[in-house]
């Protein structure tokens, strides 16, 4: 499959705006459409998205525009850059919209609290295509790092390697470098339960908890989000790999992360309620997956205690100090 000539990216949010200029940078043809016709307006005149990434000059041949049906008009890739508990509504305006053979990309990082599924699942019913045409962007990759070109790897997903590597050519700069894969089901579990991880890591450092506690969180919180993905028939050394312990690690340990951040609140003693205004409409997505992975892992008969806490924590009243201390107090086990 030849490489793209022309790219659609629908949420013009922190990751939706910065993919884009990866896409811009790396040559393609891009539209971006955001929600408020001032947004696409601003980008558009001043090149800036300031409400989510202030300071960052965006590529001139981006364009933005707030109708979802010239930008995807005539489009060989559709990326859908919104938060993961509005996708389907989101696609389901868009579908009639869709050119028939476009592959569909995925960036949001979540499970759907109403069916327990993946991402890209929920866009393969949406948009009634078959799974070949559904590929996943996963990896450490914080938008405002990104946007400052700092260099990362990521990960493009999809079950059809032609796919893959063309949306590969699509996305590679000289900053930002893709890696294909083919397991699906290892990328978005990964994606999904390490932002539910970082929380825990955000709760201990407002604890006050130092570098020990939050490495013990981050590989236990890997085998827990590993036993899930096996038990759902992922590859275990997708775990291992930049959309799993990658990026588990970027969001773990970074003051950037939206989810650590939610979490070090809440382990500051701040309410959900209150942590949510601090986080001025930004999406932390482990908040409602949480939930959502905790009712997928007991449906699949896997143990996740600090999945487990973690929701506690945020919907029935937990607090985080005992939560810990629930954690420490499990029943003695080999590794
Ligand atoms: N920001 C980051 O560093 C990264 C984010 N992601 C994932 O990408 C997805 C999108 O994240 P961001 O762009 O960062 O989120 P964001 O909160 O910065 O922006 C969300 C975007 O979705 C739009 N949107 C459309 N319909 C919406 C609705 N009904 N409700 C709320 N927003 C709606 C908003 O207007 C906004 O443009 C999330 O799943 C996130 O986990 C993945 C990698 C990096
Ligand atoms: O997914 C991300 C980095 O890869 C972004 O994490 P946050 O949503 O916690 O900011």
């Amino acid at each position: 499959m030849a490489r793209p000539e022309r790219i659609a990216v629908l949420g013009a949010g922190s990751w939706g705006t910065t993919f884009a200029k990866v896409l811009a940078d790396a040559g393609s043809d891009v539209v971006l459409w955001a929600r408020r016709a001032e947004v696409a307006e601003a980008i558009n005149e001043s090149r800036c998205n300031t409400g989510y990434l202030p300071g960052v000059r965006l590529p001139e041949s981006l364009r933005a525009t707030d109708d979802a049906a010239a930008a995807v008009h005539d489009a060989d890739v559709v990326v859908l850059a919104v938060p993961s508990q509005t996708l389907r509504e989101n696609l389901a305006g868009w579908q009639p919209l869709l050119p028939a053979d476009a592959t569909l990309v995925s960036l949001a990082k979540g499970v759907e609290l109403s069916t327990l599924k993946r991402m890209s699942e929920v866009i393969g019913e949406v948009a009634d295509v078959p799974m070949e045409q559904v590929a996943v962007v996963s990896g450490p990759n914080l938008a405002k790092e990104i946007a400052a070109e700092q260099p990362t790897a990521t990960v493009v997903a999809c079950a059809d390697h032609d796919r893959a590597i063309a949306l590969q050519h699509a996305c590679s700069t000289p900053y930002f470098r893709p890696y294909t894969n083919t397991d699906l089901i290892g990328i978005e579990i990964a994606g999904a339960c390490k932002n539910v991880i970082a929380l825990a890591c955000g709760m201990a450092v407002g604890l006050g908890f130092g570098h020990n506690t939050m490495s013990s969180l981050i590989t236990r919180g890997l085998a827990e989000t590993t036993r899930l993905g096996v038990a759902l028939g992922a590859d275990p050394m997708t775990f291992a790999g930049l959309a799993g312990l990658g990026d588990l690690v970027a969001t773990c340990m970074s003051p950037l992360s939206r989810n650590r951040t939610f979490g070090e609140r809440l382990g500051r003693g701040e309410t959900l309620a209150q942590a949510q205004e601090a986080a001025h409409g930004q999406v932390s997505e482990g908040v409602k997956s949480c939930s959502s992975i905790r009712q997928l892992a007991a449906r699949h008969g896997v143990e996740m205690p600090i999945t487990d806490v973690v929701h506690r924590v945020c919907h029935e009243g937990l607090q985080p100090g005992p939560a810990a201390a629930e954690l420490l107090g499990r029943e003695r086990k080999p590794e």
